[in-house]
């Protein structure tokens, strides 16, 4: 049976991490990307099951508790999580699945999974990473403020993960990241 890979896929918001995920499950139909739980609230045409697990603060304690996330962490004044089930089951059925998480998780699963390919995505610059959160146009002044802090910490953070992608160009990033994921035996 074919192995299965966990990936862990991580960069400052709005470095535009869903938007190469979307087109690389796209070309590559055979990857699975994790849907998280969260406690944010759903942004307009975000779907609950698909984007994410919408869940309120108490049913979030209740999942770390039971122990039921495998890794979880505040990002922004939010809490997220990646269910333990559904990627324990998906690896062990030989699959490759994807986490799209901050830093904190990512150095939980490191812990966890050393196996797992760590990835880390970079803006060309701040001010364009700024001028990405600000044209996706999904934040309040003070969400974007928060997620600005937080990503000068993250980016500091980026010799911490295997390989690094700068995401100026999409399609060269894209390219990168595939190059990264399916380097011939
Ligand atoms: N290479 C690129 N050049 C210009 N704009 C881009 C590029 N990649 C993504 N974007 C745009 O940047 C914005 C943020 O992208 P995206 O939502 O994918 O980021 P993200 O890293 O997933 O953010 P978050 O972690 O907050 O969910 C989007 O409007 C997207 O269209
Ligand atoms: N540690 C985790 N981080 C996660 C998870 N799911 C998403 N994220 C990260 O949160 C921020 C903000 O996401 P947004 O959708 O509110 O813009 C971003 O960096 C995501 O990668 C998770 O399960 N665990």
């Amino acid at each position: 049976m074919e192995t299965g890979k966990l990936i862990v896929f991580t960069g400052p918001s709005g470095v535009g991490k869903g938007t190469l995920l979307r087109k690389l499950l796209t070309q590559h139909p055979e990857l699975v990307l994790s849907t998280s739980v969260t406690t944010r609230l759903p942004r307009p045409g975000e779907i609950h099951g698909t984007d994410y697990y919408f869940v309120n603060l108490e049913k979030f304690q209740q999942m770390v508790a039971n122990q039921e996330l495998l890794e979880w962490a505040e990002f922004a004044g939010n809490y997220y999580g990646t269910p333990r089930f559904q990627v324990e089951e998906l690896i062990s059925q030989g699959k490759w699945v994807i986490l799209e998480i901050e830093l904190e998780g990512a150095r939980q699963i490191r812990q966890t999974f050393p196996k797992a390919l760590r990835l880390f995505i970079l803006p060309p610059s701040l001010w364009e990473l700024e001028q990405r959160i600000r044209r996706r146009g999904t934040e309040t002044e003070e969400a974007i403020a928060k997620r600005l802090r937080r990503a000068q910490e993250e980016i500091n953070a980026a010799n911490e993960f295997d390989i690094q992608i700068v995401n100026d160009d999409l399609e060269k990033a894209l390219e990168n990241l595939e190059a990264a994921l399916f380097v011939p035996c």
